[in-house]
């Protein structure tokens, strides 16, 4: 019954809500009264208050869209199925669609009550320099270890489903990481060929590669393999599922050998059967950790090396590697490079390339890159290396994988954290390989040409006298070098505020750091 006090328009609407909620007089006579009727005005109230014009912080608009404005006609134009023809239209009054609350901007700086998204973010306020805390590493939660039995080919990555079976970890709630190639590709490269390596994970929703260098395989067949192992992917090779076809297997890159028209071999699902006959002395597969950089590696930016560290990465790990005379080969030989890129899209050191950009600008106005990342409330470096663990894992290159193809890695960094997080992660780290700017090099190498060492630049030894050219923003993959003042501050900052292994040789004196 509606109450005396409501007006003729209330008492209808009343009775349109008694009719939609109100006890069915259908089944008044049943035993059972309608057992919903307390959430129908729960569920009425949410039809009505969401919908496309309806946003998490708009929730204070009028709820009934501007449906006749000239914007929201087209998708909104319920005259069509009333049948009211334009005039009428045109003679109704317009509804406008009306906010309620205040502008955004003084709402952003006036928080009323707290609510989320009211309070102003670090990085619309960066912090003033001389306020920041120590630039500690802020990394993401360190993920268990791993161990034989949960490495390795497992044909799809999945969060356990039992909770107990996790082995104790500080951070209960994150499960292992597991890692799924999902396809392969063979890649020409101006430095040789190379296999790229797709990988889904567990852990976040990013596609990370490996940039597998093993062109040996590229000759291989079940009868013949090559001296060394081959660098393969054991959740790529394993059985994804008992139906799977030979052309499921070379589609996804499960082959061995070079596919063409003429030969298709889809690979067996064990490692063992492809793996080359050992030689001793092979030196460790060579491998770097990359991550993402699309200013540096997709633009050609100068303000930073990781262009050309990648592109130096795949060169120098595609050199072929001449191996002594031994027992299993008594003249020696020489075998076409092998190792691998670690491709992480953990772009600005994984603070993302929003917060990068921002950066530069706090950058161009003094800042280094450290100071720039803590002002944006981040951490100096903020990437993780448990991901990049599983797919070494996965590549057989870990001392702890399921079937290792070598005892460890080289590694080709200056930056001494990643190996230690390779070392935490259980991948044998038996040598770090310096990666010196190639502009770095030409320097030294005229330094030593004036101070009479060598005649002429030193060409002979593995880089090639085209690679020392500058080349100004040449920093793409078979490009040549890069050099340029925000890269020389960059490469400095990383040697005295990030403890980066560099000799700052070319050092001089009075130079403003940024
Ligand atoms: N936040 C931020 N990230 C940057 C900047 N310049 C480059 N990066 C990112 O830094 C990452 C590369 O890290 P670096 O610190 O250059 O080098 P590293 O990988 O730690 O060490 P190396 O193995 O020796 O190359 C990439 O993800 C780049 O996008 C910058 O000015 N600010």
């Amino acid at each position: 019954m509606p109450s005396p006090h409501y007006s003729q328009e209330d008492a209808s609407d009343a009775a349109l809500l008694d009719v939609l909620i109100g006890p069915d007089p259908k089944a008044a006579k049943s035993v059972f009264a309608r057992r919903d009727a307390a959430l129908d005005p729960l569920l009425i109230a949410a039809a009505t208050a969401s919908g496309p014009h309806v946003t998490r912080n708009h929730y204070t608009h009028d709820f009934f869209p501007g449906v006749m404005l000239p914007r929201a006609e087209a998708a909104w134009d319920w005259t069509k199925f009333t049948g009211e023809d334009s005039a009428a239209k045109a003679s109704r009054k317009r509804l406008a669609y009306v906010s309620r609350q205040g502008p955004r901007r003084q709402r952003l700086s006036l928080p009323e009550d707290g609510k989320e998204n009211d309070q102003p973010r670090e990085t619309d306020h960066p912090k003033p320099a001389d306020k920041l805390p120590l630039p500690i590493k802020k990394r993401r939660p360190s993920l268990v270890s791993f161990t034989a039995a949960n490495a390795g080919a497992n044909p799809r990555p999945e969060v356990s489903a039992n909770p107990q079976a996790l082995p104790p970890t500080p951070h209960q709630s994150l499960p292992p990481v597991e890692v799924k190639c999902m396809a392969r590709t063979r890649i020409p490269t101006p430095h040789g060929p190379a296999f790229l390596h797709l990988y889904h994970n567990n852990r976040d929703s990013k596609e990370h590669l490996a940039v597998v260098i093993d062109p040996a395989q590229l000759d291989e067949t079940p009868e013949h393999p090559s001296i060394a192992p081959p660098i393969r992917s054991r959740s790529l090779d394993a059985v994804w599922n008992e139906n799977e076809t030979a052309m499921d297997r070379i589609i996804r890159g499960a082959y061995v050998g070079r596919l063409s028209a003429a030969s298709q071999h889809p690979s067996i699902s064990t490692s063992k059967t492809t793996k080359g006959s050992l030689c001793d002395n092979i030196p460790s597969p060579l491998i770097r950790i990359h991550s993402e950089c699309f200013t540096g590696e997709t633009v050609g930016s100068m303000r930073c090396d990781c262009g050309e560290q990648l592109d130096e990465a795949i060169r120098q790990i595609s050199l072929p590697i001449a191996l002594p005379a031994t027992q299993s080969v008594p003249n020696g030989a020489t075998i076409p490079g092998r190792g691998a890129v670690i491709y992480l899209r953990q772009e600005g050191r994984g603070i993302g390339l929003l917060s990068k950009i921002r950066a530069y600008n706090l950058q161009d106005i003094g800042h280094d890159t450290v100071t720039a990342n803590l002002m944006l409330g981040h951490g100096a470096d903020e990437r993780g290396y448990e991901i990049a663990g599983s797919i070494l894992r996965d590549l057989g290159l870990g001392a702890n994988s399921v079937d290792p193809i070598s005892d460890g890695v080289r590694v080709l960094t200056n930056n001494p954290d990643k190996v230690e997080a390779l070392e935490k992660e259980g991948i044998h780290v038996v040598e770090r390989v310096s990666m010196i700017p190639r502009s770095w090099q030409k320097r030294q190498a005229e330094e030593d040409v004036k101070n009479g060492i060598y005649a002429t630049l030193p060409h002979s030894h593995d880089l090639k006298a085209e690679v020392y050219d500058e080349g100004a923003g040449a920093t793409l993959i078979g490009g040549k070098a890069v050099h340029g003042d925000d890269l020389d501050k960059y490469l400095r900052t990383k040697v005295l505020r990030m403890g980066h292994i560099l000799p700052l040789w070319m050092e001089e004196p009075n130079v403003q750091i940024y």
